[in-house]
């Protein structure tokens, strides 16, 4: 699908079908941390590796507080690195964020390079939650930084809905853009996912329903 129509498809199902919000970022967010829990079992080992999941300002953040909550419930040590201070984000982000905050998941925000040079360590899942079908053009700023550090660090990366810096409509990346070893994308594939030079930064993609009805789909030629 096109990025416009995947964002088209989410108004309907709220604005016309009056599924919440919530319940799609719900579903979006517990999809997504099923497909990472099972990352960790061909490792064998029973100890779960840590997860790093970082949040950007908008509703792909927004799934990465749910992914947190549905892995812990899971048995994985998760922690958020948010981009911005939690009270700057609104709606379902900002629902999800005050959730994970109740429950008391680990939350801290990166202002600067340095922090998130800090922050990001060896030997985790990083999960990116920074940019998804919102983002225009290549990722800027603390953006950019977070993808270039966490493309430095040795662990497994996981890409939410898209791999932050790719152009889903033409599967062109930014010169920064999330080597993703996994992709978990959203309602459908993004058209372009099929372009070759998407594939170094998309790795294994899996597509995750969120409850959008069947009629709705099909509206879009998707099912
Ligand atoms: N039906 C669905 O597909 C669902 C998707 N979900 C998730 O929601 C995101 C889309 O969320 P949205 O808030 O529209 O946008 P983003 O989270 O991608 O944030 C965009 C935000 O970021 C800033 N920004 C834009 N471009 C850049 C850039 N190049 N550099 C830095 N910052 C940038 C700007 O402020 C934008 O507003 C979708 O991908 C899914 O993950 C729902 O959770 C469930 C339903
Ligand atoms: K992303």
């Amino acid at each position: 699908m096109k990025r416009e129509d995947v964002r088209r498809v989410d108004q309907i199902a709220i604005g016309t079908y009056g599924i919440s919000g919530l319940v799609l970022m719900e579903n979006a967010g517990r999809g997504a941390a099923e497909h990472i829990a099972a990352l960790h079992h061909g490792s064998g080992a029973d100890v779960k590796r840590p997860v790093c999941i970082l949040c950007g300002p908008g509703n792909n953040g927004g799934d990465g507080y749910v992914i947190a909550r549905h892995l812990e419930l899971l048995g994985f040590p998760v922690r958020i690195v948010s981009l911005v201070p939690t009270d700057r984000l609104t709606g379902d982000a900002f629902a999800n964020a005050a959730i994970a905050m109740k429950a008391g998941l680990p939350i801290q925000v990166a202002r600067s390079a340095e922090d998130l040079e800090q922050l990001l360590v060896d030997d985790e899942i990083v999960v990116d939650c920074l940019l998804g079908t919102g983002a225009t053009g290549a990722p800027r700023g603390l953006y950019a930084d977070a993808v270039t550090v966490a493309n430095a660090r040795r662990g497994v990366r996981v890409a939410i809905d898209l791999p932050t810096g790719l152009d889903c409509d033409t599967g062109i990346p930014s010169d920064v853009t999330f080597r993703a070893d996994m992709t978990v994308t959203f309602v459908a594939q993004k058209d372009g996912f099929s372009n070759s030079e998407a594939k170094p930064w998309l790795g294994t993609i899996h597509v995750v329903g969120i409850g959008v009805p069947k009629m709705l789909l099909m509206e879009f030629g998707v099912a």
